[in-house]
C-alpha cells in the first residue's frame, strides 16, 4: 500500500466498498495517531503513518516521502489553532490523472498536478437550472440574521457530471466577492479538493473520526473555539458527497450549528446549509448497520430540507 493511500484512508472515513483488511487495520492504527496526537499532523505521528507498511514501501519513496514533510513540520500548529489544510497532506502523494484519464504512478507526481485536481474558479454562465437554484440559495444567504425566522436548510441532488461543482464554486465565489464568508467541505480530502478552500466535515464540525454508532458522539469543537467562531460567521456551508454522511452526522452537525448560533429551536441553528450529492452514488459504509439506517435520509430533518436538482449532464463530462 502507497503512502498516499494510507493517508487517504485516515481522511476518508466511509469510503465506498468494502476495504481490504489491510486497509482497515492501517486505517485504525492512523486514526488514532491522529486522534491521540497533540498535533494532528506532527511529524511524529507522520512518520508513523508513513512507515505503518514499511514492508510495503522501497526505501527510494520512503526517502521521498519523508523530505516531503519537512514544510508541515516547519509550519506545523496546534489541532485548535489553524491545523494544516488537508490537501497539504494530500498534496504529500496524490494521484497523477493523466489526460488519457488513467491514473499515473503517484511517487512522481509533480507539485502543479494537485492544482491540477482542483476544478477552476467558474468562469462559465451557469445554465438555467443551475441559475434557479443559484438565486434560490444566495437570496436565502443575502437574508440579514435578524430576518431569519425559519431555517435555511437546502439539499441539491445531482447525478454525475450535472454541474453540481461548478455551482457550489460559483456560490463560493460570488458569497466571498460580496464580503459574506463561506465555508465548503466534504467528507473526504478528495472531494474537499474540488472546491474553493474546502476543507473535511471532520475539520470543519469536529465530527470523531469514528465511534459514531454509538448514538452518543458529539463534536469535538468548543463552544468558544476559532473553528466555531468561523461556523459563526459563515454566511453559507456547503457540504458536499452528503450521500456518504450518516444520519448521526447529520444530527451532529445540526445540534452544533444550533449551540454555536445560539438557535436551539432552528434547524442547523438557521444558518444557510447546502447539502450536495447524488444519492444513487455510495453509501456510507458502517460496520453492523444497514444503508438505510446509517444513510443522511433516515436523520429526522431531511424531509424538511428544500430540495432542487440537476438533471442535465454537460457536453464533454466524462463522467458515467
Ligand atoms: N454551466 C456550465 N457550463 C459549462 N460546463 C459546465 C457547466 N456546469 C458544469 N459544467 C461541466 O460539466 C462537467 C461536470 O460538472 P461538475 O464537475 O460540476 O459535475 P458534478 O455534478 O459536480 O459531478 P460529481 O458529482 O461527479 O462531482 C465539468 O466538466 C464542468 O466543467
Amino acid at each position: 500500500m502507497s503512502a498516499y493511500r494510507c493517508v487517504r484512508a485516515a481522511v476518508s472515513t466511509t469510503e465506498a466498498g468494502s476495504p481490504g483488511r489491510d486497509l482497515i487495520n492501517a486505517r485504525e492504527e492512523i486514526v488514532d495517531l491522529v486522534i491521540n496526537a497533540d498535533n494532528a499532523f506532527d511529524r511524529t505521528a507522520l512518520e508513523r503513518m508513513l512507515t505503518i507498511e514499511e514492508e510495503d514501501v522501497s526505501d527510494a519513496d520512503e526517502g521521498e516521502i519523508t523530505s516531503d514533510l519537512s514544510p508541515i513540520q516547519a509550519n506545523s500548529q496546534p489541532i485548535h489553532g489553524n491545523s494544516h489544510p488537508i490537501h497539504e497532506i494530500c498534496a504529500l502523494n496524490s494521484p497523477v490523472i493523466s489526460p488519457s484519464g488513467a491514473e499515473e504512478d503517484d511517487d512522481n507526481m509533480p507539485p502543479s498536478s494537485v492544482e491540477a485536481m482542483s476544478v477552476p474558479p467558474p468562469t462559465c454562465h451557469l445554465t438555467d437550472e443551475q441559475q434557479v437554484i443559484f438565486n434560490a440559495i444566495m437570496e436565502a444567504v443575502r437574508l440579514p440574521d435578524h430576518q431569519v425566522r425559519n431555517h435555511r436548510g437546502f439539499a441539491v441532488i445531482a447525478p454525475a457530471g450535472c454541474g453540481k461543482t461548478v455551482l457550489f464554486n460559483k456560490l463560493l465565489q460570488t458569497c466571498r466577492a460580496e464580503g459574506m464568508p463561506a465555508i465548503a467541505c466534504a467528507l473526504t480530502a478528495i472531494a474537499a479538493l474540488l472546491f474553493l478552500d474546502g476543507e473535511t466535515c471532520h475539520k470543519t464540525f469536529g465530527i470523531p473520526m469514528r465511534g459514531w454508532t454509538s448514538g452518543k458522539e458529539r463534536s469535538f469543537l468548543e463552544n468558544f473555539s476559532p473553528e466555531a467562531e468561523k461556523l459563526r460567521k459563515a454566511k453559507l456551508i456547503l457540504i458536499d458527497e452528503v450521500s456518504m454522511l450518516s444520519a448521526e452526522q447529520a444530527f451532529l452537525v445540526d445540534e452544533l450549528l444550533r449551540m454555536v448560533m445560539g438557535k436551539p429551536d432552528l434547524l442547523f441553528g438557521g444558518k444557510c446549509v447546502v447539502l450536495g450529492g447524488d444519492m444513487a452514488q455510495v453509501l456510507p459504509v458502517i460496520r453492523g448497520l444497514s444503508p438505510r439506517a446509517v444513510a443522511v435520509r433516515a436523520w429526522g430533518h431531511w424531509p424538511q430540507l428544500q430540495k432542487f436538482s440537476l438533471t442535465k449532464k454537460h457536453e464533454g463530462s466524462e463522467k458515467p
